[in-house]
């Protein structure tokens, strides 16, 4: 508007490419290339870290500058809101953790965050997740190839789905696994609802998927309703989310979110461990210390079960997983959508605009990390991860809150390999 632009902000510069379609193309095949940081790289050499484009059917600034991709997370529902494709949004629902904004948002992220940080959890989680992985890993020794990734999401999956609605490995543990599945293949899909297309099959897998959950909350209620509620610790998210007084928390957005939760979750800490091991595998000296450290916690605790604090106290396999966090960049960046014109640092980012923080331009930039694209766990021997040129996890209000789990189960499974396994 006329204020912003007599105070000296400037619409970025760029390119808004072909009519239509803008520069998406170009931005999605550079990332399935064997070069993804092209797109990116090039229009940073021509316009600045800060610059104009046409992506995913909108106009957009991209930021591949940390300080004015800080200062748009930070920003609440007042000057930014979450922005996805459409299929996304109509697989997840308006009253979805990843779209709500305001006191919901913030209460929801509260209660979700609050529990995962619970000492009872991380403790339910180490045990499940030691099990699982070592009842897993057992059969890896008869196999000539192990595929981590496959291996892991479904361990993942199984202590995601205990810790969200309280349901141990069974019948409708696989049911919902199958379920999940055909659900997420719809995520990037078409946005057409019509009968046999894949957002239609996703929808429809999303629907039997609410109904095991509500008749999970369904007997929770009934539960409650015998025992009272202040005899019993939470034990799951639906626990938490029950125990809220509040009426805003219906059943329907329960059930909503606890798959939308999924989403994150699912596939997230499977590449995680994946690109570790990618990662150590190339680097035998980081290998080396990984095993020293995590080999001599098994003889200092002699055989004694490993606690949650043991495992997070590894501290080089703490930095191999962080230094995976920036060069792996599982999230490479996020959408939001202006309400409102704003300015940043000079730049103008005009109403119903959207804004996309991409990470990972900023995690591999040399101004902020020396030989960017070297592995070097040992950069971050102490060193604090909270700088806002490393967000792996987001920042602002919108903060990951799984990022303690993330960085547990995939310390865990790290643990287990390099001690069972050269
Ligand atoms: C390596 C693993 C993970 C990475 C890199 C990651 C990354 C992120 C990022 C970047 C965001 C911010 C999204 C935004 O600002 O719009 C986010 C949000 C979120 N993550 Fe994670 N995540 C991971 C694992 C997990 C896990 C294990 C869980 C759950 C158990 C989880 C649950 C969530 C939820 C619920 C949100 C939305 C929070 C909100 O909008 O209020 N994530 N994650």
């Amino acid at each position: 508007n006329r204020a912003s632009r007599a105070a000296g902000c400037r619409l970025p510069a760029g390119s808004g490419g072909w009519p239509i379609v803008g520069e998406t193309l170009h931005f999605v095949s550079s990332a399935y290339s064997s070069q993804p940081e092209q797109f990116m790289d090039r229009r940073r050499r021509l316009y600045g870290k800060v610059f104009r484009s046409h992506l995913f059917g909108s106009a957009t600034i991209v930021s591949t500058d940390a300080e004015v991709s800080r200062c748009v997370l930070q920003s609440d529902a007042r000057a930014f809101v979450p922005w996805y494709p459409k299929s996304l949004t109509e697989l997840m629902g308006e009253s979805s953790i990843l779209l709500i904004n305001g006191s919901l948002q913030r209460r929801v992220h509260g209660l979700i965050g609050g529990f995962f940080k619970s000492a009872e959890l991380k403790a339910q989680i180490t045990r499940d997740m030691h099990r699982y992985v070592l009842h897993s890993m057992v059969n890896w020794r008869h196999q000539n190839r192990i595929l981590v990734q496959d291996q892991t999401k479904n361990i993942v999956f199984q202590i995601l789905v205990k810790a969200l609605i309280g349901l141990d490995p069974g019948k409708e543990m696989q049911f919902l696994k199958q379920q999940f599945k055909e659900f997420i293949a719809g995520l990037m899909s078409l946005p057409v609802k019509l009968p046999g297309s894949r957002l239609y099959r996703s929808m429809q897998a999303k629907k039997r998927m609410v109904m095991l959950i509500k008749s999970i909350i369904a007997e929770k209620r009934a539960e409650r309703a015998d025992v009272g509620r202040s005899q019993r610790r939470p034990r799951d998210v639906v626990d938490v989310l029950l125990d809220d007084a509040s009426d805003e928390l219906t059943d329907d957005l329960i059930s909503d979110n606890m798959i939308d939760l999924m989403i994150p979750a699912e596939d997230s800490v499977p590449v995680l461990a994946t690109l570790a091991v990618k990662y150590l595998s190339e680097s035998p000296l980081a290998l080396q210390h990984v095993e020293e450290e995590n080999t001599q916690l098994e003889k200092i605790r002699e055989g004694e079960a490993l606690q949650w604090n043991d495992y997070m106290s590894l501290s080089f396999t703490q930095d191999v997983i962080t230094e995976t966090l920036r060069m792996g960049n599982i999230i490479s960046g996020i959408m939001r959508k202006a309400v409102r014109d704003v300015e940043i640092k000079g730049h103008l980012i005009p109403k119903g605009w959207c804004v996309l923080t991409y990470f990972r331009s900023v995690h591999l930039d040399e101004s902020h990390y020396e030989e960017a694209y070297k592995f070097n766990p040992w950069r971050w021997k102490d060193k604090d991860t909270s700088s806002c040129s490393f967000t792996p996890f987001g920042g602002g209000q919108r903060l990951c809150p799984g990022l303690d789990l993330a960085r547990l189960e995939a310390a865990i499974f790290l643990h287990h390999l390099v001690t069972n396994f050269t």
